[in-house]
C-alpha cells in the first residue's frame, strides 16, 4: 500500500499533516543513516520528505583541530567555548531547516534537534550529571524555544559499546565511552523524553529502518490518544497569537543569521 500524506499517523491525530521528524540519539546511533533511508524510503512513496542534516560543527572542529595538531575541537577551542560554538550553530542550522520547510513544503527528515544539544551539554559537563538542568543548557533553552517541537522525535537507543563499535569502524572520529555513556544517560534524563518514540537501534539498517517507516506508516489505534503537539488551551486565537509571535520571531532571527559568512559556516557543518 501506498500511503499518502494524510495516511500518516500524526495526521490523523488531528495535528494537520506530517512536516518534521527528528532522528536523535547518541553518536553511533545510526542517525544519520535512517535519516538518509527514511528520507529516502518516504520519496519512494511519493512523498516530499528530504534530509536535513542540524549540525553543530563539532566534527568539523575535530577536523580543524586534528590538522592544527590537537585532539579535538574542545582541546582546540576550550569546553566552553565549543560548546557555545556548537549551540549557535546547531541553532542556525534548525533555523534553516525549518526556514526551507515552509518555503518548499516538505517533510523535513532532521538528522538531530534541539534536544540533541541539551543532551550535548549535559554530556559535556566538567561534571556530567545527565538528570541536571545547568546553567549553559537553561540559555540554550531559551534560544532554542522559538523553534517548534518536531511531529515525531524517533530516539535511536543504542548500547553504548554498539555505538563505540560503530564510531570506531566509521574511522573519522572518536568518542570516550564515558561520553557516550553519558550521552545516552543525558537522553533518558531529558524533559523531552516521555515525547520521544523510543527505537531500538541496535539492530541491522534495515531492521531499524523498518521501525521506523513502520511507525510513520501504520495507523494509529482506534483509541483517542491524546496529542502532545498543540496544547488544547493553545487552540484558536490564542493559537494563532503565539504562531505569530514565532513567526516574527523567526524573522528576527533570520535577519541576525543572514550574514553569508555565517550561513556558509552552518552550509558546511
Ligand atoms: C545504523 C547503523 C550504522 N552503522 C554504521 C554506519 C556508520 O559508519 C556508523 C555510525 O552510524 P551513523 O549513522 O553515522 O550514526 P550517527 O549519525 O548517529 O552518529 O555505524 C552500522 O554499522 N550499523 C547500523 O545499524
Amino acid at each position: 500500500m501506498v500511503p499518502d500524506l494524510d495516511s500518516l499517523p500524526v495526521s490523523r491525530s488531528g495535528g494537520g499533516r506530517l512536516r518534521t521528524v527528528a532522528l536523535v540519539g547518541i553518536d553511533g546511533s545510526g542517525k544519520t543513516t535512517q535519516a538518509h533511508q527514511l528520507a529516502t524510503a518516504l520519496a519512494a512513496r511519493g512523498l516530499p520528505a528530504t534530509y536535513r542534516r542540524n549540525a553543530g560543527g563539532r566534527r568539523w572542529f575535530g577536523r580543524l583541530a586534528v590538522a592544527l595538531g590537537r585532539m579535538d575541537g574542545e582541546h582546540l577551542l576550550g569546553r566552553r567555548a565549543m560548546l557555545f560554538v556548537e549551540s549557535v550553530l546547531r541553532w542556525l542550522a534548525i533555523l534553516r531547516t525549518l526556514l526551507r520547510r515552509r518555503i518548499t513544503g516538505e517533510i523535513s527528515i532532521m538528522d538531530r534537534y534541539a534536544v540533541c544539544q541539551y543532551a550535548s551539554i549535559r554530556a559535556h559537563a566538567k561534571t556530567p550529571r545527565p538528570g541536571r538542568l545547568n546553567r549553559a543548557e537553561r540559555r540554550a533553552r531559551l534560544a532554542y524555544r522559538v523553534f517548534p517541537k518536531p511531529d515525531v522525535t524517533f530516539l535511536l537507543a543504542v548500547d553504548p559499546a554498539i555505538a563505540y563499535d560503530r564510531i570506531e569502524r566509521r574511522g573519522y572520529d572518536h568518542e570516550e565511552m564515558a561520553y557516550l555513556r553519558a550521552a545516552s544517560a543525558a537522553y533518558e534524563a531529558l524533559p523531552e523524553r516521555p515525547d520521544f518514540v523510543v527505537i531500538d537501534a541496535n539492530g541491522t539498517p534495515a531492521e531499524v529502518g523498518a521501525a521506523l517507516i513502520g511507525y510513520l506508516t501504520t495507523p494509529p489505534p482506534a483509541v483517542a490518544v491524546p496529542t502532545a503537539r498543540v496544547p488544547v488551551g493553545r487552540r484558536g486565537p490564542a493559537a494563532a497569537l503565539v504562531s505569530h509571535g514565532r513567526m516574527l520571531l523567526l524573522a528576527g532571527a533570520t535577519l541576525a543569521a543572514a550574514s553569508a559568512l555565517t550561513y556558509q559556516l552552518a552550509e558546511g557543518f
